[in-house]
């Protein structure tokens, strides 16, 4: 659980300067800027027209110049290949689970227009898909509303394939990998291009254990997706979960397979726009959060370039961390997190904070220097309805054979029998109550 004794991390020195000096070791070449804006910056004008042109040209600016510097190493251009389709690895259990071994191609969102052939091929064996009238109505409401904007269906790109709003229909699901050879960054949900040409593409990642993922987990996005919309100029493009790898030493901790596979199922069966990278769950040592945030980053813009703008070209799409009051009261304790690292992801990325019975966020955002420092760039979530489900107390209750039924959707439900997670837990019960309560 401690990210201290983890052999890459390095303790935070009292005498830092408040400008930390770049990871030598990050993934993101320094011609590639991570996108600049904040939240601050655009909800003043929320209302008036974007000029995109003046973004569009700032990022060409950009691009000329890391040209002149070097070889545009990282313009890396467009074509079938970068958009990879995930991986399909399946497990015989799996196929039973998912009731039906019938093969339907499935075709991924961002790579639907480059890649059909290649994606098709991949992707055999997808489940068989069924979609009503009322997944599609469904999913062009989603999609509205992560724009706030009307458009209809066949404009986005969207298959009636890729929806899984009902829990219990049948339909394709995707599997992340389950080794680093055979990884690759999950795309099926990420949109090709914006919608509303007055937006800056935006897309969240929740880092955390998810042991196992629960309904508040879920919610916690759609809570960011109101709040963006209501207040700031980004569109949301994509949403991630980004479970820990089992290094985190956490108790409680199931095996990180099992944990991806979890937000798998509840992101597939309860959602039409979330998903789950494996990358960080799947690495040999605990990765600490500014870099699971620059493989976001490195997959998302210096990979695939960005995301396209209503009218057609590609700008740089900003990366978000999604967490919650207790995730970022921890940024306060002595040598959790190192001040580089949290300059870089607050001031750099920029997070969404969704507030927690009992912790008063506000307050602590003003308590704390580089939180504070990097205010503009935060955003803070109210809860209008206070969910505080969590993943230790559903733990408990399995161990003592209580009913855990809708505290986290039905899939997860049967996955967790199926495989006999936590019954045998030997967490202490002592720290089990004691935990964030
Ligand atoms: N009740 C809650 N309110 C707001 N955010 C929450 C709440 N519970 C968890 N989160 C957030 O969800 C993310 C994932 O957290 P995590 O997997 O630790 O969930 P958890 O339920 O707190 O787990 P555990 O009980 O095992 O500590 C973190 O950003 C965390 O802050
Ligand atoms: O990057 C760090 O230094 C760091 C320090 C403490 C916690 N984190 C991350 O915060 C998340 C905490 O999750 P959890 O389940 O312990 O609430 C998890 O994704 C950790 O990797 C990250």
């Amino acid at each position: 659980m401690d990210p201290t004794r983890d052999p890459d991390f390095k303790p935070p020195s009292p005498n830092e300067q408040l400008q930390p000096p770049p990871d030598p070791k990050s993934t993101i070449p320094k011609s590639v800027p991570i996108v600049p804006f904040v939240p601050a910056d655009l909800n003043e004008t929320i209302d008036a027209p974007f000029n995109l042109e003046a973004v569009s040209h700032a990022h060409k600016n950009q691009n000329k110049k890391s040209t002149k510097n070097k070889k545009n190493k990282n313009h890396i251009p467009l074509n079938q290949f970068d958009f990879q389709p995930l991986s399909t690895n399946i497990s015989e259990d799996e196929i039973i689970e998912s009731g039906s071994q019938n093969s339907s191609p499935k075709t991924n969102a961002i790579d639907s227009e480059d890649d059909t052939n290649h994606n098709d091929e991949k992707t055999k064996a997808s489940q068989n898909t069924t979609t009503t009238d009322t997944d599609s109505n469904a999913t062009t409401l989603d999609y509205n509303r992560m724009s706030g904007t009307r458009v209809s269906f066949s404009t986005l790109g969207v298959l009636k394939s890729q929806i899984a709003d009902l829990e219990e229909v049948p339909h394709g699901i995707v599997r992340q990998a389950r080794t680093l050879e055979n990884y690759e960054f999950p795309t099926h949900r990420l949109s090709k291009k914006l919608q509303d040409p007055n937006k800056l593409p935006l897309v969240i990642v929740a880092c955390g254990s998810f042991s196992p993922i629960t309904y508040l987990h879920l919610r916690m996005f759609e809570m960011a997706l109101d709040a963006v919309i209501e207040q700031t100029r980004f569109e949301i493009v994509g949403g991630y979960y980004s479970p820990v790898s089992d290094n985190y030493n956490k108790s409680g901790l199931a095996p990180a397979h099992h944990r991806v596979r979890m937000c798998e199922l509840a992101c597939e069966r309860t959602s039409s726009w979330l998903m789950v990278d494996a990358w960080e769950s799947l690495q040999v040592n605990y990765t600490r959060t500014a870099k699971v945030l620059d493989h976001f980053n490195h997959e998302i813009n210096v990979k695939r370039g960005g995301i396209q703008s209503v009218t057609g070209e590609k700008i740089g799409c900003k990366i978000m961390l999604l967490a919650g009051g207790d995730l970022i009261e921890s940024m306060g304790e002595p040598n959790v997190w190192a001040d580089q690292d949290l300059h870089h992801i607050l001031g750099n990325y920029g997070c969404l904070i969704l507030e927690r019975t009992g912790s008063d966020v506000r307050s602590f955002l003003l308590s704390h220097d580089i939180m504070y420092e990097h205010r503009r760039n935060v955003l803070v979530i109210s809860q209008l309805i206070y969910n505080d489900i969590s993943s230790t107390k559903i733990r408990l209750f399995l161990r003592r054979g209580m009913s855990i039924q809708y505290l986290l959707p039905n899939s997860v439900i049967r996955y967790i029998q199926e495989h006999g997670l936590y019954v045998n837990s030997s967490e202490p019960v002592k720290q089990v109550l004691d935990s964030k309560d």
